[in-house]
């Protein structure tokens, strides 16, 4: 795992699985508006997540449990965490995990700077940890500070790329039906063999669907649900919603879910998140400037264009302020696009301050970061060939920061007064002689 960035302790290294693991901070005022279809702000419900990641990932094969393997150097479980956290109305997120890997979670928590996550121990079924997680939700527990929510989500720690439109489907499904899981089409067809193992019968494909997750829960429906379930369920079953059927004769309504939505099992679906990381990575751009008014209207600017010329991209901007915690938080989410506003005459302080937190994350150990320094001129008032000359500058410093994979490119915006034209030069030192930067924006 990588070295944590200063001020972090770097997170202990989880430990192999044994075969029986017996196992042993909080929201704002989140509320989901408009669960149930109604007007924003008619309805407001209080959801939770429960995050099973107590497993050890046998079918891997590998002796790291799959949700503490790393992606691009951080661990699987941070990219789901991450995902969940990004939807507002999700109050609590409860973790279920090993005694042994315990410390791990809590120091991947730290580094990642993951918020609303509560853990508890995993218990030595699937369905014993998520049963673990709404027990510390239900409200008699003592010395809890969860409280328990109308609706409940259950999502797998290995699958994490879980979208806010299938959350909201499934929770505002669950609480109009009582119970909602997402479903994915067969691939193969499911058949049944005999005990002699020749087939017994075959189903038809079409008539059947995979469950997948997250599955959501009026939270009482599914706690009944486990508290009155055989040991046999508890040791043997794979299926929630099957559950909340047999002991609480609830239906669960089926949510068409994205193709994303599968579960990380086998060593070769660590590429293909590895994969779909890469992709993701090549479609953000993050927009920084200074927190002066001034700048802050040229970004704002600036991401509009952005967002109208770059379909599929996701623009964000980001003030350089001077603690810099949510551009930090960027930083850590893996934004490697960064465009950074400078309205400095001759230095690019703004620039350097970004760089500099950037080479402090080591966000591009394994990845180049791009950063475009954008500068502005009123020609009516500098020569151009005063700016340009001093914007040089920034062609050595290109020079270093490329020794650790970050790549600088100056571009200088020339302007008559308050109007911003459609032309600059472009000053780079390595962004236009390699192109190996899997096909990100930065032409
Ligand atoms: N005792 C267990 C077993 C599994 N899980 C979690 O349930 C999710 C889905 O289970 P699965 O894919 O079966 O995970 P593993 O049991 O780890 O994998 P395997 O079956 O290959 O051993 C995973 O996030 C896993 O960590 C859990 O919390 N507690
Ligand atoms: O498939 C599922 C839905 O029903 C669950 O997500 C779960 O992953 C099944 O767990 P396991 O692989 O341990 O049987």
């Amino acid at each position: 795992m990588e070295p944590g960035p200063p001020g972090s302790s770097r997170p202990t290294e989880p430990g192999p699985c044994l075969s029986s693991q017996q196992g042993a901070d909080q929201a704002a005022s989140a509320s989901l508006q408009s669960a149930a279809g109604a007007q924003p702000g008619r309805h407001s419900l209080a959801v939770a997540a429960v995050l099973p990641a107590g497993g050890c990932g046998e079918r891997m094969g590998v002796p790291t449990p799959k949700q503490f393997c790393p992606i691009l150097e951080r661990p699987l479980i941070s990219y789901t965490l991450q995902a969940l956290e990004r939807v507002y109305w999700i109050k609590d997120i409860v973790v279920a995990v090993t005694g042994e890997n315990m410390e791990v979670m809590k120091s991947i928590i730290q580094k990642y700077q993951h918020k609303r996550i509560s853990l508890v121990e995993a218990g030595v079924t699937r369905h014993r940890s998520i049963f673990n997680g709404l027990k510390a939700l239900a409200e008699d527990q003592l010395n809890c500070k969860l409280s328990k929510p109308e609706i409940v989500i259950v999502h797998d720690a290995v699958r994490p790329f879980v979208e806010e439109d299938t959350l909201l489907k499934v929770v505002t499904a669950a609480k109009k039906h009582g119970a909602a899981g997402a479903i994915r089409p067969l691939v193969s067809t499911v058949i049944s063999p005999s005990a002699d193992g020749c087939l017994d019968h075959s189903l038809e494909r079409a008539r059947h669907r995979a469950s997948e997750m997250p599955q959501a829960f009026l939270f009482d429906v599914i706690y009944e649900a486990y508290q009155q379930c055989s040991d046999y369920d508890l040791e043997f079953g794979t299926e929630c919603l099957q559950l909340a059927l047999k002991y609480c004769c609830t239906k669960a309504k089926l949510v068409e879910g994205s193709p994303d939505l599968w579960k990380v099992t086998y060593k070769r679906d660590l590429y293909a998140v590895e994969s779909i990381i890469k992709e993701k990575i090549s479609q953000e751009i993050c927009v920084v400037t200074d927190i002066e008014e001034d700048n802050k209207y040229v970004s704002h600017l600036l991401e509009e264009v952005l967002k109208s010329e770059l379909n599929h991209v996701k623009v964000t901007s980001e003030a350089l302020c001077h603690a810099g915690r949510d551009l930090q938080q960027i930083i850590l989410d893996q934004c490697y696009n960064f465009v950074c506003v400078n309205v400095m005459t001759s230095d690019f302080q703004e620039t350097q301050k970004l760089l500099s937190m950037l080479e402090e994350s080591n966000l591009s150990i394994l990845y180049p970061v791009v950063v475009v320094s954008v500068h502005f001129l009123d020609f009516k008032l500098v020569p151009p060939s005063q700016k340009m000359e001093s914007l040089m500058l920034i062609r050595e410093f290109a020079k270093e920061v490329k020794k650790r994979n970050i790549w600088l490119c100056g571009l200088l915006i020339s302007y008559p007064q308050a109007e911003i034209q459609p032309w600059g030069w472009a000053i780079c030192d390595s962004v236009c002689e390699d192109s190996d930067l899997d096909g990100r924006v930065t032409e």
